[in-house]
């Protein structure tokens, strides 16, 4: 067989002398030779760099320096018709909303409380592994299974925007996806400057353009408070003393969002979230990773302020963050513009959405303990200049007054929910039974 293949022209064709045959059978098997000896040391170079990088599939999923993102397949007439399906409104009046973040923690729930309610919801996420994005997909096949599709991408990408926008006219836009996490800012400061600024530009971009404008709905956090001191947190208080990068580019989404309400007439509402907790939450956030940490019996780190002073957050549970989401969406107003030009004033709103009864750090560990029936190894240490803040205390007065806001669920009947919830989600995530 290989005489067979000697003999075969290298172009066909031609024929070749036996002699040039043996000086090119000669000269090709030592070029061979040395193409392969070259092609192994490339290889092993490349090799030796993969297994350095961080994102390597060898790397633990413990390191969060870098988000990994999947490459998206969209569009295609498949793809169209479950948009359309999911979007449609099954109740008088009901709305229309792109909710980006969609398999996110808030996300989710936002948008399978306005599914329940008749109105027409596509969630939009990027399944980032900032997170165990196991978890967003659970969360997303809970949706899908009560009608809401959510179509994986990136609010970066104007093309997909736009796209759902040719698709859908939406009504709301609720826009949750975000780089969150006040710590984590000091690991990786471009994926916030990348979801929380460039993001939500983009997604601003497509909204004004869009026949018709949608009003839009978003996430802020209470970390633009920063080193305010005056408590309870009003809206009306200065928010130009962020003291992480997070809270820096939340504030910067504000003054973002202000410009194009004021430019091209977008309706725009921001939330400024306090702390939200909860079935499905995020395992980034302190009592979701105390709660894990206390029943596998490992150390947790409580922070106290200077002189011993306590940490606190106005935690505040997830029904009553969504209840809060829904009613901005249903108080906004009509954005003003058409084909990128302002017709007039828009509307422009900021809201604290918190529990307005802060609570220690050290008693959340408290409740936890008693709930879970196991004493957690505590390790008190100073809080780090980590970006993090001693205390938050949401004012609602103007959310209460606006949009009918009023928290209903303590700490210590939230956190019961949310254990209940973990270690339900746990047994079955180890059986691996479906969701
Ligand atoms: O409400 C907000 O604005 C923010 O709430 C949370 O941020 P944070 O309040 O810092 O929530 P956690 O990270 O869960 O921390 C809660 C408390 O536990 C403390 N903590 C955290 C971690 C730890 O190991 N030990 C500890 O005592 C923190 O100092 C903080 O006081 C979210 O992570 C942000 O995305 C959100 O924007």
């Amino acid at each position: 067989m290989s005489q067979h293949m000697d003999n075969i022209p290298s172009t066909p064709g031609k024929f070749k002398s036996d002699k040039y045959h043996y000086i090119h059978r000669f000269r090709s098997h030592s070029s061979l030779a040395k193409l392969i000896l070259w092609s192994l040391f490339f290889f092993s170079v490349i090799c030796f760099f993969f297994l350095l990088s961080p994102t390597s599939p060898t790397s633990p999923p413990a390191d969060r320096s870098r988000r990994v993102l999947a490459n998206y397949t969209w569009g295609g007439p498949e793809w169209e018709k479950k948009v359309r399906q999911s979007a449609r409104v099954r109740s008088d009046h009901g709305h229309t909303v792109l909710v980006t973040g969609g398999a996110g923690f808030v996300g989710s729930h936002v948008s399978a409380a306005l599914k329940r309610r008749g109105d027409g919801v596509i969630g939009l996420d990027n399944f980032n592994n900032y997170y165990d994005p196991e978890l967003k997909r659970h969360r997303r096949d809970l949706l899908e299974r009560a009608g809401v599709f959510v179509v994986e991408g990136d609010i970066n990408d104007s093309e997909l925007l736009r796209k759902l926008f040719d698709v859908v006219a939406f009504t709301h836009v609720m826009h949750l996806a975000a780089q969150a996490g006040v710590r984590y800012a000091m690991q990786n400061p471009k994926s916030y400057v990348n979801s929380n600024i460039a993001g939500l530009v983009n997604l601003l971009e497509v909204c004004k353009s869009a026949d018709p404008q949608p009003a839009i709905v978003w996430a802020s956090s209470s970390s633009v408070y920063g080193l305010n001191s005056k408590v309870p947190f009003s809206e009306k208080d200065r928010t130009d003393r962020p003291a992480s990068l997070y809270a820096a580019t939340k504030k910067a989404g504000e003054a973002i969002a202000h410009t194009y309400n004021h430019i091209y007439g977008l309706s725009i509402t921001g939330l400024r979230f306090f702390t939200v907790y909860g079935p499905w939450g995020r395992p980034d956030m302190a009592y979701f990773f105390f709660t894990r940490d206390i029943l596998t019996g490992k150390p947790i780190t409580i922070f106290e302020g200077p002189d011993h002073g306590s940490v606190a957050r106005d935690f505040t549970y997830i029904d009553d963050i969504v209840k809060g989401c829904l009613a901005s969406l249903d108080t906004a107003k009509k954005s003003t513009g058409t084909g990128g030009k302002k017709k007039g004033a828009a509307q422009f709103r900021i809201f604290n959405l918190g529990n307005t009864s802060p609570v220690d750090v050290s008693k959340l560990v408290s409740i936890l303990e008693k709930l879970l029936k196991v004493k957690a190894k505590r390790r008190v240490l100073p809080m780090p200049r980590n970006g993090d803040v001693q205390y938050t205390h949401a004012n609602i007065s103007l959310a209460q007054r606006e949009l009918g806001y009023k928290p209903t669920t303590d700490l210590e009947s939230g956190l019961k929910k949310f254990v209940r919830w973990y270690i339900t989600y746990q047994s079955k995530s180890k059986k691996k039974s479906s969701w």
